[in-house]
């Protein structure tokens, strides 16, 4: 992974900015800057998250979509402005003085345990049966009971389809049953926050519709908290509550799906949803 050197922009101000609702919203990008070298790929960025909203990220290949995705997971930081979630600083930490200052890898890391995420490539550990690719976070990261980290990991293969997959290697299974695995694992943490990016692109295209369903499942049964990079706009449509339009780095349009979907208000949506549509 490249490493950005740019030096972090020390934000001004320490508390974040209430929203219009008087509620605080789960997430908060306020002014997020992101550079690789002289390459700034989000630019001041903001927008926010309620608590419980499923939101889909669209946008031309390389506006940034999956980049926020790794800022908000903690893979990447900020090259500048501040992440809020849950009116917690993510990407900083506080000084006694109540000023802010970049996290550190610990913070980052104990920050990273109310966020789940599932990639495009599933990511599953080859040499880990089914089971233990769900139980080793849990049991290794936070300190679960092997025997309740294993409970709870038959209850999700049960969920996703697969309790008869306990045993199985990866590579014994489909595209499509390794992703369901890999958002069983994604929830064996009990995030707040679940990070969907393009989880079906790398799928044959008669499995994408199970995992989308499945998917769809979990966002009306559960409360947590979506953010969604996907090309399948019928799932952004039926899912999201929101979508934000993407481009070079900014939000250009945002609003319901109906609104986005059916009477896009910027040139750019207009011409981005003629392209994939
Ligand atoms: N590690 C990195 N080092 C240098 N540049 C990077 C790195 N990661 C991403 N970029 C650049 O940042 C820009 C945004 O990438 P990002 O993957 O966030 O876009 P995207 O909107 O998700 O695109 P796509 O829809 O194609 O996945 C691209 O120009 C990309 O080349």
């Amino acid at each position: 992974m490249a490493t950005d050197s740019a030096p972090l922009k020390e934000p001004a101000d320490a508390a974040p900015p209430a929203e219009d609702t008087g509620v605080e919203p789960l997430i908060r990008f306020d002014k997020v800057v992101k550079r690789y070298g002289s390459h700034v790929v989000l630019d001041e960025l903001d927008f926010t998250v309620r608590r419980g909203e499923h939101v889909t990220l669209i946008g031309p290949s390389g506006s940034g979509k999956t980049t926020i995705l790794r800022l908000l997971m903690t893979l990447e930081k900020v090259s500048g402005g501040v992440i809020w979630v849950d009116g917690s600083p993510l990407s900083h930490v506080r000084r006694p003085d109540g000023s802010l200052k970049p996290a550190g890898e610990k913070e980052l890391r104990r920050a990273r345990r109310k966020i789940g995420m599932v990639f495009q490539q599933f990511n599953l550990f080859p040499n880990m049966k089914v089971l233990q690719n769900i139980t080793e976070a849990p049991v290794n990261v936070l300190g679960m009971d092997r025997d309740e980290a294993e409970a709870r990991a038959r209850e999700l293969l049960d969920l996703v389809g697969l309790s008869g997959k306990v045993d199985a290697h990866p590579s014994q299974l489909s595209g499509g049953q390794q992703q369901r695995v890999a958002i069983a694992r994604a929830l064996a943490m009990r995030p707040e926050i679940l990070l969907l990016d393009e989880v079906t692109s790398a799928l044959d295209p008669e499995l994408v519709a199970g995992v989308l369903d499945l998917l769809g499942d979990i966002a009306r049964s559960t409360d947590i908290t979506m953010v969604c990079v996907t090309h399948e706009m019928n799932f952004a449509r039926d899912v999201s509550e929101k979508v934000l339009m993407f481009d070079a780095g900014r939000v250009v349009e945002s609003g319901s799906p109906e609104k986005i979907f059916t009477a896009p208000e910027h040139a750019r949506t207009r011409e981005f949803l003629n392209a994939v549509l």
